[in-house]
């Protein structure tokens, strides 16, 4: 039950006084808006939506118990046979007519220029700044501090200072880039001694002089033209700058001088109000939203400390170049932000409703990050166009996704800001989505700027709605099912056929391993040669790297190449991944539950216990993985399934919860704010884990926040007793 003290007031609404203050002292300032205004608006927009929204999740209930009966009867193995019954109840909707998106007001970096996306938990102000400064990265850094350049052949200097010859190998693979992506009409950028700027050229003297072999590679430079300072390149739409410091460690080292290669890396950045972070109440959104409030107003700082030094970290500026013309060239320094929104499904105590209940939580994200982007309306720093980016999760099929557009639509008439300055980015990371993607971007025809393979969630949602079918293939194998080859072709296919080519982005999910970038650059070059103009990287560091795929493959080329691909069959996408009768050894599962547990166990007690909603967390290997709340409802899911249909029972997983909570304490012992929490089987990261797993069957959609919230809330509520 929600706690109703120190509540205020407003309008028909009775709101969090704290958060009340939040809005009007700190949100409402700059803007037309007033508080009376905003609160009247707000309280009619609950009335109008929370029976919407109702409606909408008694929906999905209603499909997901038709389908469990369905698969309880022993049908639906294979999409084939299900499709009559699944247009029968609804679940697939009749194809749109061939239609094109018409979305207006799109900035280059959603709608031209294909690059990494890197997604931040909005409730970490260090992160968030760093996230929005990531526009542009070291390459040298990145590969000097890590596996992409192997740690074996070239291991790392301990102490300070750079280790020679890793350095020459980060310089060597450097050069590699510059001479696949900017050729030279001979020789290679290796044996360069001077780049100069002459007549709106670049000059390039080695042994002889040479030149670039594609002279518009020259975008601009900085200082004087006869010996720059920075130069800079452009390939397929994203910029290169190069360093010139014969002071440098590296520089010296260099025949030219070049001390760094600097990439345009994450072109936008998703800040995320949902999977990675961990709010459950008034205090929770209020610093999230203040976060999103300071990027919007620019004002955002934040001091810490790290290796022994206190630092101050704020927003970068713009970057400014002489360019060929001898005009200026003003470059964006930071990424385009976009905000992620919670789903459909979640409420919030921060606001109450008439009838006393917490109101839908995307309403309340749908008013305040709008609100606060207000601020950017008038300095057009973040969206030169003036728009707005929303990104929403978890919506369930077009009527779902025909919902969000009009309560962004009911949002802007509530704000004055001109109809459809809000765009929308589709998550198809549902079954119902996918299977109805291009009924669901019709949907939105006027707003939607990405929809993009959030293939974490989407494989939670794959397991749920097979629940009752009988098990389900293990994590690993998943990748390899049928259904996800042909969600992630459908998804370019179809977004191609709905003309996003151009206007918005067609996006390819996380990786998920932040410490194996040599692997995520062996891999996912795969995503921009799929047709894809941006992919998730779940770091700064990931977004320097991933660039190098942009930079080597033309997305524009590959989706001319891929106009008119034909989507992978719908029975294809809607064959659930079933064990059949290959049921694994008893090692396997019982290797399979420990991996599983451990994968939740370690993640949840960050969650629960310390409020941190994404983390690296060890996997039973010590290989660190990114868990969010997706990874969550993937392993929470799976476990529920085996355990619904005999492969594993209680006792097995309450064993495994033991023995793998005491590895999640050893694991953590090194973080200060981990020791004192309360691991024990009483204790509520426990309970959590097991609400999780038990309960996971019968939890609509297989979500993960009930669990997560009531548990977190408990913490939060011991604390503060004890305080
Ligand atoms: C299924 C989905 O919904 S995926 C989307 C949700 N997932 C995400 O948003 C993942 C975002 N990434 C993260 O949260 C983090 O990278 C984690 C939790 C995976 C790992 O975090 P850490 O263990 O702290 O990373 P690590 O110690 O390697 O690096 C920390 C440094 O990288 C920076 N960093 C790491 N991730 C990010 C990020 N996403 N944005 C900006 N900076 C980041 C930090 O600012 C820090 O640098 P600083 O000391 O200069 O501030
Ligand atoms: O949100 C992303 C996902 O994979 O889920
Ligand atoms: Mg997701």
């Amino acid at each position: 039950m929600p706690d109703h003290a120190d509540r205020v007031r407003r309008s028909s609404l009775t709101v969090d006084s704290a958060f009340a203050r939040f809005v009007e002292a700190e949100v409402l300032p700059g803007t037309a808006i007033d508080p009376d205004r905003l609160w009247a608006g707000f309280a009619s927009l609950v009335e109008r939506f929370s029976p919407l929204i109702a409606e909408a999740l008694s929906e999905r209930d209603r499909l997901q118990a038709a389908l469990d009966a369905y698969h309880r009867s022993g049908q639906g193995r294979s999409g084939a046979s299900a499709l009559p019954f699944l247009r029968e109840i609804g679940y697939l909707v009749p194809e749109p007519a061939p239609f094109s998106v018409e979305t207006s007001g799109v900035d280059d970096e959603i709608a031209r220029i294909a690059g990494p996306q890197l997604v931040v938990p909005g409730s970490n102000a260090r992160y968030a700044l760093n996230a929005a400064n990531a526009r542009w990265g070291s390459l040298y850094d990145a590969f000097y501090g890590t596996d992409a350049v192997s740690e074996t052949d070239f291991p790392r200097n301990p102490g300070p200072g750079l280790d020679p010859k890793r350095a020459a190998e980060v310089v060597r693979r450097g050069t590699l880039l510059l001479d696949e992506c900017f050729p030279l009409e001979t020789g290679s950028h290796a044996d360069l001694k001077r780049y100069s700027v002459r007549n709106g050229g670049l000059v390039l003297e080695g042994a002889s002089q040479t030149a670039l072999r594609d002279p518009s590679h020259l975008a601009g430079h900085i200082g004087d033209a006869a010996d720059p300072a920075s130069i800079l390149l452009k390939r397929n739409g994203l910029h290169v700058h190069l360093q010139f410091d014969r002071t440098h460690p590296v520089g010296r080292n260099a025949a030219s001088g070049l001390s760094d290669i600097v990439l345009e890396s994450a072109v936008s950045t998703i800040f995320d109000c949902e999977d990675s972070v961990a709010a459950v109440d008034a205090a929770d959104k209020i610093a999230i939203y203040r976060n999103w409030l300071g990027l919007m107003r620019e004002t955002l700082t934040a001091r810490f400390e790290k290796n022994g030094r206190a630092l101050d970290r704020r927003l970068s500026g713009p970057r400014r170049y002489i360019a060929p013309d001898g005009g200026e060239l003003v470059l964006p320094g930071r990424s385009l932000l976009l905000v992620r929104h919670v789903g459909h499904h979640m409420f919030t105590d921060a606001v109450l409703g008439p009838d006393g209940a917490p109101v839908p939580e995307g309403l309340l994200d749908a008013v305040v990050t709008v609100l606060a982007a207000l601020h950017d309306r008038a300095s057009r720093r973040n969206s030169r166009e003036g728009s707005i980016y929303v990104v929403k999760p978890k919506m369930h099929g077009p009527a779902e996704v025909a919902l969000s557009v009009d309560i962004m639509g009911a949002v802007e008439q509530m704000l004055d800001l001109p109809p459809e300055t809000i765009k929308l980015g589709i998550m198809d990371e549902e079954r119902r989505t996918s299977a109805n993607l291009a009924a669901c971007i019709a949907a939105a025809r006027k707003r939607v700027v990405f929809i993009n393979t959030g293939f974490l969630d989407r494989t939670g949602d794959e397991i749920h709605s097979a629940m009752h079918l009988g098990p389900v293939v293990a994590k690993e194998a998943m990748r390899q099912a049928d259904w996800i080859g042909a969600y992630e072709q459908r998804n370019v296919a179809i977004g191609l056929a709905c003309g996003l080519s151009g206007r918005g982005q067609i996006g390819k999910g996380m990786w998920a391993a932040p410490d194996r970038m040599a692997a995520m650059l062996a891999e996912k070059i795969g995503h921009p040669r799929s047709g894809a103009s941006t992919a998730w990287v779940p770091s700064p560091t990931a977004a320097t790297l991933h660039a190098l795929h942009y930079l080597s493959v033309s997305v524009a080329d590959r989706q001319q190449a891929l106009a008119g691909a034909v989507p992978a069959p719908l029975e294809m996408l809607l064959t659930p991944p079933m064990l059949d009768n290959a049921k694994p050894s008893e090692a396997a599962i019982a290797r399979e539950l420990d991996r599983n547990v451990q994968s939740i166990l370690g993640y949840v007690v960050r969650w629960v216990d310390m409020g941190i909603g994404c983390s690296k967390v060890p996997d039973i290997d010590d290989v660190g993985l990114m868990e969010d709340r997706a990874t969550l409802r993937i392993s929470s899911q799976f476990l529920a399934n085996w355990l619904l249909h005999g492969l594993i029972d209680r006792d097995a997983v309450l064993d495994s919860l033991r023995r793998v909570m005491r590895l999640v304490m050893r694991q953590n012992q090194a973080d200060p704010d981990y020791r004192d929490l309360d691991t024990s089987e009483d204790g509520p990261a426990f309970r959590a884990a097991c609400d999780l797993i038990f309960e996971g069957a019968e939890t609509s959609g297989g979500y993960t926040e009930p669990a997560l919230h009531r548990w977190r809330a408990a913490t939060k509520r011991r604390m503060a007793a004890a305080a």
